[in-house]
């Protein structure tokens, strides 16, 4: 069956190779962006319906689901991919207070925002299916754990599983709504020699996961008539170090 799945931050990495999953399964992917990077052609060519906003700003959250409400009839899967992984380095022209405000605009306030006003797209779409529709919130292994260098960024995303929990209990048994904790999945561009040693090394399975690993757990997660409401680590068994 074809599905309508929305996707946060499709321009690259983990956003990316999921709209390409799903685009390659027959699936609709709606998928949102912030820069425009030739994926994003790429992602159109294949099909893919694509919504310029910044997250960060209510006004375009506000445009997107405007458009998004007004043209799709049914929507089967959220998935709050996108994020901003900031440290907590001041600056002249960023504050601690900029910092956490920020942090929390894209990963509690926009998925609160999206999830609450395409719910009844998600409600109605279930009752047409076999199965429930789901919401994916992407989080961090950090959001239990907390972090030194981005306490702001872990807080957010402890908000963000706070989300799962709030909307499985208020939209079950038409939606399911659970949470995807990861660790070390990909590295960044620039990230040195020394960074990755000691990055492998906070895990039991010192190994950068890839993209399908996480391709794989959505997978489940959609596919599972019977979770909801918990978090998913993907993180090399961190906890035991
Ligand atoms: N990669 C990893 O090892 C880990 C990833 N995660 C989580 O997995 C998810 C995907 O990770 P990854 O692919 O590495 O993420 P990236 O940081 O590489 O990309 C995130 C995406 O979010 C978009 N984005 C950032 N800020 C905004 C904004 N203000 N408005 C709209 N879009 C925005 C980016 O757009 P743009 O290109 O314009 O910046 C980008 O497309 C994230 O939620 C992340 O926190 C958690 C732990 C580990
Ligand atoms: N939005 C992002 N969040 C995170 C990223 C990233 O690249 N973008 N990367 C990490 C690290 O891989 C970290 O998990 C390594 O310990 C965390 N979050």
């Amino acid at each position: 069956m074809k599905h309508t799945i929305l996707i946060t931050g499709v321009g690259k990495r983990i956003g990316y190779a999921l709209a390409k999953h799903f685009i390659a399964q027959g699936h609709q992917v709606i998928g949102t962006f912030r820069t425009h990077y030739p994926s994003i052609d790429e992602l159109a060519e294949l099909g893919a319906d694509l919504y310029q906003c910044d997250l960060t700003l209510t006004e375009e959250i506000n445009d997107m689901l405007q458009r998004i409400v007004a043209q799709y009839s049914e929507l089967n899967c959220i998935i709050h991919n996108a994020s901003d992984w900031h440290n907590d380095k001041t600056s002249n022209e960023v504050s601690s207070a900029d910092i956490m405000t920020r942090m929390m605009n894209i990963h509690v306030s926009a998925p609160y925002q999206i999830n609450l006003a395409l719910a009844p797209l998600l409600t109605a779409s279930a009752k047409q299916q076999v199965g429930a529709s789901n919401i994916i919130h992407i989080t961090d292994y950090v959001a239990e754990k907390g972090s030194k260098k981005h306490i702001a960024y872990a807080a957010s995303k402890a908000g963000l599983h706070n989300l799962t929990l709030s909307f499985a209990a208020k939209l079950a048994p038409e939606v399911k709504v659970n949470s995807i904790a990861p660790a070390m999945i990909l590295f960044n561009e620039g990230d040195d020699d020394d960074y990755k040693v000691k990055a492998l090394a906070k895990a039991i399975l010192p190994v950068e996961a890839g993209n399908n690993e996480m391709i794989s757990l959505v997978d489940y997660l959609t596919s599972s008539h019977y979770v909801t409401g918990r978090s998913y680590a993907v993180d090399g068994g961190r906890q035991l170090k």
